[in-house]
């Protein structure tokens, strides 16, 4: 049993190493101390993850699947539907659901303006177990609509899974909701990585863990 667990950690940290890598090699992280990124909350950071570059790799996108469903099978139980977060979140779900065979909606920011006027796209059942699949967390903020927007459908939501965790609020934002958040990776195991493989210098680590530290 010991030896069983064993494995299993080394699998997950194996796996972690893989997404973390494929950041790097796909240069969807970005360091810039110059001109600082501005992020969905309005704030602004030195550093950039564009995980929506990770849907270009095929095997990458079915690793995160393969995750996905070990998260599920072994911490969240049942679900009846995955719901991705307009727009990054969207490509992230339906990768997912298509590769584990389960069903799948798409929640906007907003309601729909005009048309339809709905928010959520796809069918949602009355009392369905839904979990949010987004690409990435910051502070949460941008979840808030999400959520509500499944809740104020009919669906029940405790979860959210997304492929990175910037560790600056999110989790405790969610939580604050009734919603646990699960991670594939995060910000200070990609920058040690980062680090350790020589993507990055000591200098741009210390620049981007001093921030991350003040925000
Ligand atoms: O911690 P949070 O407040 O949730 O912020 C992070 C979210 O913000 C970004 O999306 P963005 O709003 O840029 O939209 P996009 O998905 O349409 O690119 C990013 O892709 C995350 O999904
Ligand atoms: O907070 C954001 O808007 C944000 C941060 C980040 O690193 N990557 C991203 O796509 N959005």
């Amino acid at each position: 049993m010991k030896q069983l667990k064993k494995k299993n950690i080394k699998t997950v940290k194996k796996f972690k190493e893989s997404i973390e890598r494929a950041l790097w090699d796909a240069k969807a992280i970005q360091i810039n101390t110059e001109k600082q990124f501005t992020l969905a909350s309005g704030k602004l950071s030195p550093i950039y993850i564009d995980c929506r570059k990770l849907i270009s790799f095929p095997n990458v996108m079915d690793q995160i699947a393969a995750r996905a469903k070990e998260i599920i099978e072994k911490n969240i139980g049942n679900v009846d539907v995955l719901a991705g977060g307009e727009t990054a979140g969207i490509p992230f779900a339906a990768w997912i659901a298509a590769k584990l065979g389960m069903k799948m909606v798409y929640v906007r920011k907003g309601a729909k303006e005009y048309g339809t006027g709905k928010q959520i796209e796809g069918e949602l059942e009355n009392g369905d177990k839904v979990l949010l699949v987004e690409d990435l967390i910051t502070d949460g903020g941008s979840k808030i609509s999400f959520i509500e927007g499944v809740r104020n459908s009919g669906g029940r939501i405790n979860d959210c899974l997304v492929v990175f965790d910037r560790e600056q609020g999110g989790a405790q934002k969610l939580s604050e909701l009734k919603v646990k958040l699960w991670s594939l990776t995060n910000l200070s195991r990609t920058l040690e990585f980062g680090l350790r493989n020589k993507y990055i210098t000591q200098k741009e680590f210390d620049t981007v863990k001093q921030y991350i530290a003040n925000n």
